[in-house]
């Protein structure tokens, strides 16, 4: 066990990644830290559970740049949930010198004028995906949040809250979630044996992070999984770059069980990056579609479509087929994006190219 521990490490030297043995031989002064926060200014990083310092990042990192020329990949940055490796002293004077490979990464879309993503959440084991079984209650939203999730290497899990309130359809909801393919729990999210439902996804050493609308009941159940630490959910107080203490959100919780808790205001609003792979999220759609006559079937009023027979025979949500519909049409706007832009990239290298031959031929330089 090492201070570690508690913020998500669970490595020893026998299960190391060979890229991070690596990159510590490499940096032999350093060690491992884990960034709790992502500001435009720079890094906030713990050592030690609730003790959060500044850290400064390498300078490539820092740059502006210009997406056209490919100098900035933000998949490159690191993000909230990285381990990366530090050295130097808190609270003055630590810098981030290696950035380690992560094993799983939760990204989205970012508005913008031009096409960009964003790593929201790095190096997680489990998502709750949490929705109240009220007014709220709503499967088109969850399937967003399962395809965003879908490929990121991280475990979803539906979490059904508010089982305990009268207007709760609990056999309803959970029929309407079976075709997911995902593990779905309903519970009360106020009360501690309900939520103890959740303790396969809370080993020590793992990482969560919980998504959901507001309202869904994500404080309430962070407050009851957090148990007696309860009152030190909102804040952290913290020592910022002149010593001075101040309180901040606390975006990194420990668990009794070993677990942690990652906060991130960016799992707020998900869109997709264009890299989803609807057909997989959406398996049982994409298996009728086999069978519409058509191979092109857009699955609305085309004769033959077996979506809709599947549809009209109470087989299938229209819902759920309007929902993949949307989402396909939105991953494929996003997925055009991210192609105009790699093509950018490219010509932009090659373009840089032909200059350096140009100069190099014209001064001579070899
Ligand atoms: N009865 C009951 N009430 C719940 C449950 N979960 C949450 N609530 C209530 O629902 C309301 C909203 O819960 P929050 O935990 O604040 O929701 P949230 O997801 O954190 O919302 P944001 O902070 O806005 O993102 C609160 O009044 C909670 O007490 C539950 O399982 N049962
Ligand atoms: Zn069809």
């Amino acid at each position: 066990m090492t201070p570690l521990s508690a913020i998500g490490w669970h490595w020893t030297p026998a299960t190391l990644p060979p890229a991070w043995a690596a990159l510590g031989a490499a940096h032999p002064q350093a060690r491992p830290a884990r960034v709790v926060e992502q500001h435009r200014s720079g890094y906030r990083v713990s050592e030690v559970i609730d003790v959060v310092h500044p850290a400064e990042s390498l300078p490539e990192w820092q740059r502006a740049g210009s997406y056209r020329k490919g100098e900035i990949n933000p998949e490159a940055r690191p993000a909230v949930g990285d381990w990366v490796l530090v050295e130097g002293s808190a609270p003055k004077s630590l810098r981030i010198v290696a950035l380690l490979p992560r094993f799983s990464a939760i990204k989205r879309g970012a508005a913008g004028e031009h096409y960009r993503q964003q790593v929201i959440a790095a190096n997680i084991d489990t998502v709750f995906v949490v929705c109240g079984l009220d007014g709220d209650f709503n499967p088109r939203r969850i399937e967003r949040y399962l395809l965003l999730v879908g490929g990121s290497g991280v475990q979803p899990v539906i979490v059904l809250t508010k089982s305990d309130k009268p207007e709760a359809e609990v056999e309803a909801a959970l029929a309407a979630l079976r075709t997911l393919d995902v593990p779905v729990l309903a519970l009360n999210a106020k009360d501690p044996a309900s939520a103890s439902a959740l303790a396969p996804w809370l080993a020590a050493g793992q990482s969560i992070v919980l998504v959901g609308s507001s309202g869904a009941g994500k404080s309430t159940l962070t407050n009851t999984l957090l148990g007696n630490e309860k009152m030190k959910t909102g804040a952290v107080r913290e020592r910022d770059a002149r010593g001075r203490h101040t309180t901040t959100h606390r975006a990194l919780m420990a668990l009794a069980s070993g677990a942690c808790l990652i906060d991130t205001p960016g799992m707020r609003e998900l869109k997709p990056t264009g890299e989803e792979d609807v057909a997989e999220s959406f398996a049982d759609i994409e298996a009728l579609a086999q069978q519409c006559r058509f191979r092109d079937c857009k699955h609305t009023n085309e004769p033959g479509c077996a979506v809709r027979v599947a549809i009209a025979s109470g087989v299938l949500e229209a819902g759920r087929v309007d929902n993949f519909l949307k989402l396909d049409a939105e991953v494929t706007g996003a997925a055009n994006q991210l192609a105009t832009r790699l093509a950018q990239k490219a010509q932009a290298r090659v373009q840089g190219k032909a200059l350096h031959k140009r100069l190099d031929a014209k001064y001579d330089r070899h």
